[in-house]
């Protein structure tokens, strides 16, 4: 799914009232509608609703909402923050209407701010993907009275005081909503860390806004929804073989970190490699030959660390179809020069994870090194070693669009919504996952799903969007099968499922 910047949103609704065409004050019903059709199908009537409305079409969507809800057996007071002396043509056309049902608030002072009970639903419609300075005076006063209630709160659209896609300030005063109900496409701001506690829980609506417009706009940003997850998902021919699914080889482990290559060789096998390779120091091989028979495992001479030397006659490392680096490896010089030798010689993409980046970020001549379409999968703090500090979320973004051009590399910054960025300078951001990921092992996880997916020809794009989908469904699997809390590596590649 395209994630569009507020300014090509402004034009898909131009467009939308010219071509289907619909009058706006119709398009905005047809938003509140479709916002009613969300809220009634989990709060029931019981529950009384206070409505705070800005004076813009933000303002306007909340009193249609506020109409239908009442025409739908709803209790609700509408209040309305005079902010300014204006308001829009559409947000003028439904107060006349709403002013003929009911009463309304109007909040100019904060004493007029009304007290909100524990019981309540807030809907905050003060403003939308309009605003575009700090919210301060009265508006800013409601607010900050809404962020103390004990009431649960929606927002429609966006919460009030949150940019759209431009970092806010420290001291914006910006909703701190339960949920989002966001018109057609999701907000990039919504998918920013910093942002979490300003968006809640998000919700897309379909307010059927021109499909043509969305299909012909370029972006460079994109969120990765199950359906195109399940598109990217090749199923097998009949007639395949083992050697249909390709050779991984994973270099895994030190002294004190076996189970690193343990995990990654098992998520490599449940995803679907034809055969497995791991080569681990030796003090792994016992480890590896007893939890992972299905691999064969290359001894290193190294007794504790890898170092790429190996006493068993195997296959040089041109030759496999894929290969994984980084689980558990540590930063010895003997695994350095290991990863070198290997940057050297292999030409096919290659998975890099965890110390292998933190030896790039030491290195950092081995940078241009890197097989072109390789995919490094950094979290935040191995990304900042690997580039620079960022001032905020958006900054952030920008280098790590800059960095996965500049190397011709594809990089997964995992965090909640992990960004996947391409050689090409798009970035995908993930759909799905949990808090319960955040726990030792799901990295490595990681690695060996990306590497078998590899192996079996995905591109290194189709590879990431696709492997890291399914690593966070299989922690929502685990997640409502056993909650959050206790979830393990192991359980999430247990849960992995293909089909
Ligand atoms: N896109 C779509 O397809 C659809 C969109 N719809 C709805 O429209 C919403 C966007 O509406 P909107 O453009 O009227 O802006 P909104 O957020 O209500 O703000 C109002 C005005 O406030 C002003 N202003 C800005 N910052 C300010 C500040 N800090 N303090 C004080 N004032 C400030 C600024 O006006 P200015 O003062 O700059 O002239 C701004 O124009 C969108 O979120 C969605 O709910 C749906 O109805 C149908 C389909
Ligand atoms: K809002």
């Amino acid at each position: 799914m395209k994630i569009l910047s507020v300014e090509q949103i402004r034009q898909l609704d131009q467009y939308t009232i010219q071509h289907e065409p619909i009058a706006p004050i119709n398009l905005m019903e047809r938003a509140a509608q479709t916002f009613v059709d969300w809220f009634t199908a989990r709060f029931t009537t019981s529950y009384p609703v206070k409505l705070f409305c800005g004076l813009g079409n933000n303002g306007g969507d909340g009193l249609a909402i506020a109409r239908i809800l009442m025409q739908q057996g709803y209790t609700i007071e509408v209040n309305i923050v005079r902010y300014a002396p204006r308001e829009s043509d559409d947000f003028m056309h439904n107060h006349r209407r709403l002013k003929l049902l009911t009463t309304l608030n109007y909040i100019e002072q904060p004493n007029n701010i009304p007290a909100i009970r524990h019981n309540e639903i807030v809907i905050d419609a003060i403003f939308g993907s309009g605003l575009d300075r700090p919210v301060d005076g009265i508006a800013k006063s409601v607010i900050e009275t809404i962020n103390r209630a004990p009431a649960k709160v929606v927002s429609v659209d966006i919460a009030s005081g949150l940019y759209p896609d431009k970092p806010n300030g420290p001291d914006d005063v910006i909703i701190e909503p339960d949920y989002t109900v966001t018109f057609q496409l999701p907000k990039i701001g919504f998918l920013l860390p910093r942002n979490s506690r300003y968006v809640g829980q998000w919700h897309i609506i379909d307010i059927k806004l021109s499909k043509r417009f969305i299909d012909q706009t370029p972006t460079p940003y994109f969120y990765t929804t199950p359906e195109e997850a399940r598109l990217l998902l090749r199923q097998r021919e009949r007639f395949s073989h083992k050697g249909t699914f390709g050779h991984a080889l994973l270099l895994v482990g030190s002294y004190g970190k076996i189970g690193a290559g343990v995990l990654a060789a098992r998520a490599c096998l449940r995803s679907g490699v034809g055969l497995l390779t791991v080569q681990a120091p030796r003090c792994g091989y016992a480890v590896l030959q007893t939890a992972v028979p299905e691999a064969m495992c290359r001894p290193d001479t190294h007794q504790y660390v890898l170092s790429g030397q190996s006493e068993i006659e195997g296959i040089p490392y041109e030759e496999f179809t894929a290969i994984g680096v980084g689980p558990g490896i540590g930063k010895a010089p003997e695994t350095a020069n290991m990863l070198r030798t290997l940057l050297s010689q292999y030409r096919n993409p290659l998975v890099i994870d965890a110390d292998a980046l933190n030896l790039l970020a030491e290195n950092r001549d081995l940078m241009s090194l890197i097989p072109e379409h390789s995919i490094l999968t950094p979290h935040p703090k191995e990304f900042e070693r690997l580039t620079q500090k960022w001032e905020n979320d958006y900054d952030k973004l920008e280098i790590l669009c800059d960095f996965a051009r500049r190397y011709r590399i594809v990089v997964v910054l995992k965090g909640a919504h992990t960004a996947i960025a391409t050689p090409e300078g798009d970035i995908h951001f993930n759909s799905s996952g949990n808090p319960g990921l955040s726990t030792g092992g799901t990295g490595d996880v990681l690695t060996g799903i990306l590497t078998a997916l590899l192996a079996q020809g995905y591109d290194s794009v189709e590879a990431a969007v696709l492997g890291v989908y399914q690593h966070g469904l299989a922690g929502d699997l685990v997640g409502r099968q056993r909650g959050q809390i206790g979830m393990t590596a192991t359980d999430v590649l247990d849960a992995l499922r293909w089909s």
